[in-house]
C-alpha cells in the first residue's frame, strides 16, 4: 500500500515512463511546444542536469521539514528528471534496476571494505 492507501504500482511505471520519454527525444521528433520533456532534452545536458540539482535540493529541504507528502512529491520530481537524463544518454531504468538487483544483499559496509582492499576509490595516503 502507498502513503495514500492506494495499491502500490510496480517498477513497470518507470519502464512505461521511459518509453514515453524516448518519444520526446529530438531524434524521435519530440515537440518542444507541447512537451516539457522534449523542451528539456532539446536544451541539452546543462538544462536537465541543473534540474536534477534543484530537485535534489528541494528533496533535502522537504525531508528536513519532515512532511511525507512533500518528500514523496520531491522524490518523484527527482526520479523523473533522472529518467530524462538516462534517456538522453541512451540508458534505461532497467539498467539502474539491474544494478540495484546486482547489489541486493551486499552490505554497503562490506562493499566499501572490498573497494578499499582493491585500492579502488580509496583516499591516497599523503602522510608520507
Ligand atoms: N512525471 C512527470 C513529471 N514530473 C515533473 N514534471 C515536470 O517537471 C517540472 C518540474 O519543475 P519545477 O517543479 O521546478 O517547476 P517549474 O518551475 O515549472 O520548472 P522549470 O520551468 O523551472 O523547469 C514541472 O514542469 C513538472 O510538470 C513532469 N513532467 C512530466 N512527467 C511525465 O512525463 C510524461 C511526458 O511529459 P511531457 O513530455 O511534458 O508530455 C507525462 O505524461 C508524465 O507522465
Amino acid at each position: 500500500m502507498t502513503q495514500n492507501n492506494l495499491p502500490a504500482p510496480t517498477a513497470d511505471i518507470l519502464v512505461r515512463l521511459a518509453d514515453v520519454l524516448e518519444t520526446r527525444r529530438p531524434q524521435a521528433g519530440g515537440d518542444s511546444q507541447s512537451s516539457y520533456t522534449a523542451k528539456l532534452l532539446a536544451r541539452g545536458p546543462d538544462a536537465f542536469l541543473k534540474k536534477i540539482g534543484e530537485e535534489a535540493t528541494e528533496l533535502v529541504m522537504a525531508a528536513k521539514d519532515g512532511v511525507p507528502e512533500r518528500i514523496v512529491s520531491e522524490t518523484a520530481d527527482l526520479w523523473f528528471h533522472c529518467l530524462v537524463a538516462l534517456t538522453h544518454y541512451g540508458l534505461r531504468p532497467e539498467d539502474v534496476l539491474a544494478e540495484l538487483a546486482r547489489r541486493e544483499g551486499l552490505s554497503g559496509l562490506a562493499e566499501k571494505a572490498a573497494r578499499s582492499h582493491e585500492g579502488v576509490n580509496s583516499t591516497p595516503d599523503r602522510s608520507a
